[in-house]
C-alpha cells in the first residue's frame, strides 16, 4: 500500500506544483489523470525520491520513503517521461549496467534481462546502441529497465508514448499481469487506457487531487445521464465535442433525454474527466 499524506511541493520560481495531496493506493494498477501542468510528473518524481517535497509524508508497505529513500529505491521501477542514455552502449549493456546498480545477483540479472528483452520485443536489436533506436524502441527499452529487479512499485509516466498499436497492446497485457502483485502507478493522457487497465484512478488538477477511487465509483454519478448527439444540444451540459468519421459528435450530460435524436450512452471515464475539466476554472 502506498500512502501519501499532505504532500506539498513549490518550485524555486514559486510554482506550486503539488498542493496538499493525500492519496492511498493499494496493490494493482492506479491511473493518474490530469491536464498538462497538473503536477503529475512532479508527483511521480517525488514518489521516486528524485526530488524532495516541501512537506508531507509518503509510506510504502511500511517504509517511510522520505526518511529511508534507499529502502524504496530497491523496490522501485520508474519510467520517466523522458530519459537520457549513455551513447554507444547497447541495450543489453545498459540493462546489465542498471542491473548492477540495482545490485541484482548475476544469474538472476541474466535471466531477467533475457525475459525482459523478449517481453519488450527487443531481443533482435539488443546489441545495438539505444541511441540508434526509434522512439518506440527506446520507449520499450525504458519499460524494460523499469521492470528490471522485479520491483514492487512501478511508476510509469506516459509509457505508451510513441508505441505502435501492437506494442501498446503487448505492454497493456504485460502491465495487467504484473499489477496482480505489484502497485503500478500509470500516468497517461489516453483516458481510455486508464479505464481499460486500472481498477482505481486519481484526477489531478492544478496540483490537487480533485477526485480518486474505484473507477466504477468515479463514473457512477454520470450513469444514465450521458447522451450522444450529432448537433449541439439546447439543454444539458456539453461534456465533450468530438468527431466520428469526420462528423460532429457531442456528448451531453442531462438527467433526461435532451433531444428526440439523442442516443443514451454508457458513461465513461473520459466523460467523467471532461466533466471535471469543465467544472474547474482554468
Ligand atoms: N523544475 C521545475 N521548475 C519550475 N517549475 C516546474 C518545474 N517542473 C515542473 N514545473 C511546473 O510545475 C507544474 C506542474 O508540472 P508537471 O510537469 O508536474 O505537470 P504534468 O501534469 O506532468 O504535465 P504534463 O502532462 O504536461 O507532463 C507546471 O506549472 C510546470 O511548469
Amino acid at each position: 500500500m502506498l500512502s501519501i499524506s499532505n504532500l506539498n511541493k513549490t518550485y524555486f520560481d514559486g510554482t506550486k506544483a503539488i498542493s496538499n495531496i493525500s492519496l492511498q493506493c493499494p496493490t494493482g494498477m492506479v491511473g493518474l489523470l490530469g491536464p498538462n501542468g497538473a503536477g503529475k510528473s512532479t508527483l511521480m518524481r517525488t514518489l521516486a525520491c528524485l526530488q524532495p517535497p516541501d512537506s508531507g509524508s509518503i509510506t510504502f508497505n511500511g517504509i517511510n520513503v522520505l526518511q529511508n529513500p534507499n529502502a524504496l529505491r530497491s523496490q522501485l521501477g520508474y519510467l520517466p517521461q523522458s530519459f537520457g542514455v549513455y551513447p554507444h552502449m547497447s541495450c543489453r549493456q545498459l540493462l546489465w549496467h542498471i542491473a548492477t546498480l540495482k545490485k541484482i545477483d548475476k544469474r538472476q540479472a541474466a535471466q531477467q534481462i533475457a525475459t525482459l528483452l523478449s517481453l519488450t520485443n527487443l531481443t533482435q536489436v539488443a546489441n545495438k546502441p539505444v541511441t540508434s533506436y526509434s522512439g518506440g524502441m527506446r520507449q520499450r527499452f525504458g519499460i524494460a529497465q523499469a521492470l528490471l529487479g522485479d520491483p514492487k512499485f512501478i511508476i510509469l509516466d506516459e509509457p505508451t508514448a510513441g508505441l505502435d498499436p501492437l506494442e501498446r497492446q503487448r505492454l497493456h497485457s504485460l502491465l495487467v499481469k504484473i499489477s496482480k502483485q505489484t502497485l503500478v502507478l500509470l500516468s497517461t493522457h489516453i483516458v481510455e487506457d486508464i479505464e481499460n487497465l486500472c481498477s482505481r484512478a486519481a484526477i489531478m488538477m492544478q496540483g490537487k487531487i480533485v477526485d480518486s477511487g474505484e473507477i466504477a465509483a468515479l463514473i457512477a454519478p454520470l450513469s444514465g445521464k450521458i447522451w450522444e448527439m450529432d448537433r449541439r444540444p439546447e439543454c444539458g451540459i456539453v461534456v465533450s465535442e468530438s468527431y466520428h468519421f469526420g462528423k460532429d459528435r457531442w456528448r451531453v450530460y442531462h438527467s433526461e433525454i435532451p433531444h428526440t435524436n439523442a442516443i443514451a450512452c454508457e458513461a465513461t471515464l473520459e466523460d467523467r474527466y471532461f466533466f471535471q475539466l469543465n467544472k474547474e476554472p482554468s
